[in-house]
């Protein structure tokens, strides 16, 4: 099985500490410091930190980025745009991940996934020019399967569905089970070519299980969720029940099968 496959009854979390950042920002102090939540979380059981370099730097800033690099442990998944600023400045630090997502100024969290079929020479572009720095790339992209062999043709070994609109359709049962119908097809559609298949956007605590059942993903990335939770029972804690609801919605489907 290559590396990129997904490791069976394990899955990843990626946890985002973005929204660490964001009330850090609020007052303009140092605290509290993502430094501190990103080690929280690897002692936690996080797999990965992951961070959003956004091009207003409303959270995330460069210092983050340059200063977690040699602190961490597991492993650093940069979010950025698909820039040359994003690019360059992701190259100069050399996460061990980049992951391209779209990005509009005035959106107040990412809409959609990359449209890798209409910016293909650009992200083409962007991918060999991490990839030559030895960054794997990972594209965030809808769960669409054309969108998908798009990914694969410009050589991403890694994409990350983006779960939004399986999130916002909470409530509405029909709406869910299509959502979570399209991701699992498109998780399948990504793994039968060869590449890690993530997902990632608006998981939470309840919303979580469907999609770390399905066995296609390889890692799910959790940010503004466990931040909120945090608030209430501690970062570490809100980081390792997380995990733990994780592990169990993909052991608990593997053990259905023995
Ligand atoms: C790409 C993605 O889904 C996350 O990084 C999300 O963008 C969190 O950051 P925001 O809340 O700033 O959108
Ligand atoms: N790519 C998804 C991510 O990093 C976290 O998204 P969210 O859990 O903050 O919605």
């Amino acid at each position: 099985m290559s590396f990129l496959q997904p490791s069976g009854p394990v899955i990843d979390l990626g946890v985002n500490i973005d929204h660490v950042a964001t009330l850090r920002n609020a007052r303009g102090t140092v605290y509290p410091d993502p430094l501190h939540a990103a080690m929280l979380a690897e002692q936690a059981g996080a797999d990965a930190i992951t961070l959003h370099l956004r091009e207003d730097r409303r959270h995330i800033r460069d210092a983050d980025v340059i200063a977690l690099r040699p602190l961490l442990v597991t492993r650093m998944n940069l979010e950025a745009a698909v820039t040359q600023e994003m690019i360059d400045f992701a190259c100069s630090v050399r996460p061990q991940d980049v992951c391209l997502v779209p990005e509009r100024r005035e959106e107040v969290t990412t809409e959609g996934g990359l449209d890798v079929i209409r910016y293909f020479k650009q992200v083409e572009t962007a991918v060999r020019q991490l990839q030559r720095e030895g960054i794997r790339v990972s594209l965030f992209i809808d769960p669409d399967e054309q969108q998908i062999a798009a990914s694969f043709e410009v050589g991403a070994p890694v994409i990350e569905l983006h779960t939004g609109r399986y999130a916002e359709a909470e409530g509405d049962d029909a709406a869910l089970a299509h959502e979570l119908e399209r991701i699992r097809a498109s998780a399948r559609f990504g793994v039968e070519r060869g590449m890690r298949v993530n997902a990632g956007h608006g998981l939470h605590y309840t919303n979580v299980q469907a999609i770390a059942a399905l066995d296609d993903i390889g890692e799910l990335n959790i940010g503004h969720a466990i931040v909120a939770q945090a608030v209430f029972i501690g970062f570490e804690h809100a980081v390792r029940q997380m995990k733990a609801i994780m592990v169990d919605a993909r052991l608990g489907i593997a053990l259905d099968r023995q």
